[in-house]
């Protein structure tokens, strides 16, 4: 075998379960399942664009476990600056000039990393100090020394190379990069942007706390039914806002967007999925024609506003001149998802009823007058509260980041985001394609929970799309039935990203108020303040669970109630079963003690009563997704190959899930 390449050996497969043929690819000398697939250039996984599952490649070296490997390899490819966008010989490994093998390129439609900045543009940014949380935009004037740096959604931040620095922001800040906020001050509003600014309807709908950093998020308690956990933020730590490349996300180099500093054009590197190029967010917003306009710059808006709500801003990213002609420079190679950018209107689609209204915007059904396409509008919840509004505040960083990370991704089991258009009033809203259900209301209107077979199908789609997320280094983070939507062609796709947010290595303490509390997993109850994808899979195994049942497993009414609810199911955890456990700050309080795992009796193996019963093999999956400790808790990649999916019954294809009505009747 030659050095650096994995031995492989193909074969043609077909996935009844998506219908689709690959090319298998298995390593022959040590067996390891590459369980991929090569197909013009992208590497495959399951029949969807991948590339980074280390794990499968994961090699015993340094007493690492696959994770850690995977993490270092990726921040090796972060770090080495390989060109992942290259093509492959089929079945080749990437790797770089030392040798080493790398994990393919992460499988996005595009990276939702913002933008660079060329420093040559004559637009003036005035620095403001602002906290040191998310939407940060400083430049190379400061005294950052590694030039200028954009940070915006989850942390994620970029520095443009001193070589690289595009579109120009010249600050006038004396303040550390870390501290300066960027406000434009040529006084220049385009009309798209005063698209964007206008007053909004000022309704208080929630409390604006949830919009904030770190510090606030450990005392938001806003109180709704089920979720106390609707975080906005995620600027959850300040350091977090100002990762800088090294420090980041790894792997997410990869696909930066490059810029001409003559032209002024965008250059998109060559990450092709189906055939088409993918696009980026950052292109939405980038500088195109000869006179190197700067087309679009997301501003801070300080503590400035003298109304008392310090760092508030932080949360909010202000959409300032946003140039039409970034459509024309883009267009013809963006695959229909410039958002933002030379925005359609809202009046191209006929709405015709609400669907559902979440906490942070109503979703109507519409159609597309020009197909005749039935899509989803979610209209964005401009406002938060008060007297605050987009003009003053921005755009509110929940909804930005869950445009931006929907669509940058591709996949089927993730609910596709077609463009993003604007209304009267200055409404927002995300068009998304339509689904007829979400499994809440679904099986809340259903007489009989969902047969085995249509719960493997159910799950298997559920886990590949959380699979594909942890792969991009995504949390959810509020994994729920009512985000899991369903059409009446069988699929299944995971929607409302505005919780997520991306992860990295190291891990980042960021707030444990996250996810639904009946999803909750128990180290968030606990107060953990680390935790990873873990807390997904736990979410993943209450679905599991409400799905054979058609009930909710844990109704906990409050944290310690929720708590205690899952320890009177599962055995109150100790540090045997779970080590760190009583290091967690809500492990002193006086649990039941209950020593005990009755989840079996909940799902037995046989019933006479006709309540669903669950094989060996599906308790074993139940089990382990409902594993205490994180560490041991599986992962998607290991519950999509659990053998309860190859036992019969058999999941069904989506082709024969059964239909259902649609949950909402058309309203004219
Ligand atoms: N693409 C879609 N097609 C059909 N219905 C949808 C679609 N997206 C969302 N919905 C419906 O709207 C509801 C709310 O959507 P979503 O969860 O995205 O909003 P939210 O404001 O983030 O809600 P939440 O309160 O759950 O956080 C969903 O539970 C679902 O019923």
């Amino acid at each position: 075998m030659a050095a650096g390449r994995i031995d492989v050996s193909r074969r043609r497969v077909y996935d009844g379960y998506s219908n689709k043929y690959f090319d298998h690819y298995r390593k022959g000398a040590r067996g390891v399942d590459l369980n991929r697939a090569v197909e013009h250039g992208v590497v495959y996984k399951n029949g969807y664009p991948i590339s980074s599952n280390a794990r499968n490649l994961c090699v015993q070296r340094s007493g690492l476990s696959c994770r850690d490997e995977e993490r270092e390899l990726a921040d090796l490819q972060s770090r080495t600056g390989l060109d992942h966008s290259s093509r492959l010989e089929d079945g080749e490994i990437p790797k770089s000039d030392d040798g080493i093998q790398m994990p393919p390129a992460k499988k996005r439609k595009f990276s939702p990393i913002i933008w660079d900045i060329e420093d040559k543009v004559a637009t003036k940014i005035r620095a403001v100090p602002t906290s040191t949380t998310s939407s940060t935009f400083s430049s190379s004037h400061g005294t950052c020394s590694r030039g200028p740096k954009i940070v915006l959604d989850a942390g994620i931040t970029k520095h443009a190379s001193q070589e690289n620095q595009h579109i120009g922001l010249e600050s006038v800040s004396d303040k550390p990069c870390e501290t300066a906020g960027l406000v434009d001050t040529n006084g220049t509003e385009s009309e798209s942007l005063a698209k964007l600014s206008p007053s909004f309807p000022r309704e208080k709908h929630r409390d604006d706390s949830q919009e904030q950093g770190e510090g606030e998020e450990e005392e938001f308690a806003e109180a709704r039914n089920i979720s106390m956990s609707r975080w906005a933020s995620d600027s959850d730590s300040p350091k977090d806002a100002n990762l800088s490349d090294d420090e980041g996300i790894p792997g997410e180099n990869t696909h930066r967007k490059e810029f001409s500093a003559e032209r002024m054009e965008c250059h998109r590197e060559a990450l092709v999925i189906d055939g088409s190029r993918s696009s980026g967010f950052s292109e939405r917003y980038c500088s195109s024609g000869e006179d190197g306009d700067v087309v679009s710059k997301l501003k801070n808006v300080g503590p400035v506003n003298g109304d008392g709500f310090q760092g508030e801003n932080d949360n909010f990213i202000q959409i300032d001149d946003i140039s039409s002609h970034v459509e024309e420079s883009i267009a013809s190679t963006q695959r229909g998802l410039n958002m933002l950018q030379g925005c359609r209107s809202v009046y191209e689609y006929e709405k015709l009823h609400e669907i559902n209204e979440g906490t942070y915007g109503k979703v109507y059904k519409a159609i597309d007058k020009r197909t005749g396409e039935p899509v989803a509008l979610k209209k964005v919840k401009m406002d938060v509260g008060g007297d605050r509004n987009l003009e003053e505040y921005g755009f509110p960083l929940s909804s930005l980041r869950e445009i931006n990370i929907l669509s940058s991704f591709y996949h089927p089991s993730i609910v596709n985001v077609k463009e993003v258009v604007m209304g009267s009033l200055d409404s927002v809203f995300m068009v998304m394609e339509y689904m007829e259900h979400d499994l809440k209301g679904l099986m809340q209107k259903m007489k009989q929970p969902f047969s085995t077979s249509e719960v493997k199908c159910l799950m298997l789609q559920l886990l590949e799309g959380v699979d594909y997320l942890h792969d991009n280094w995504v949390l959810h983070r509020d994994l729920k039935t009512s985000n899991l939507l369903l059409n009446n062609q069988g699929e299944l796709k995971i929607c409302d990203f505005g919780m997520s947010r991306q992860y990295g290595s190291p891990l980042k303490p960021y707030t444990s108020l996250v996810v639904t509390l009946w999803y909750r997993a128990p180290e968030l109850l606990l107060g953990a303040k680390q935790y990873s994808t873990a807390i997904d899979m736990w979410s993943v195994g209450c679905i599991m669970a409400e799905l054979l049942t058609k009930e909710p497993l844990f109704k906990g009414k409050g944290e310690i109630d929720q708590l205690g609810k899952i320890f009177r199911i599962l055995g109150t955890p100790s540090e045997t079963i779970w080590p760190g456990f009583s290091k967690l700050p809500g492990a002193k309080a006086n649990f039941v003690q209950q020593p005990y795992n009755l989840l079996r009796k909940k799902f037995p193996a046989t019933s006479f009563t006709g309540s669903p019963v669950l094989s060996d093999l599906g308790f074993d999956l139940l089990n382990k997704l409902l594993t205490y400790d994180p560490e041991k808790r599986i992962t998607a990649d290991a519950a999509l190959n659990h053998p309860w999916f190859h036992e019969v019954p058999l999941p069904k294809s989506k082709e024969f899930m059964p239909t259902f009505p649609p949950q909402y009747v058309k309203k004219r």
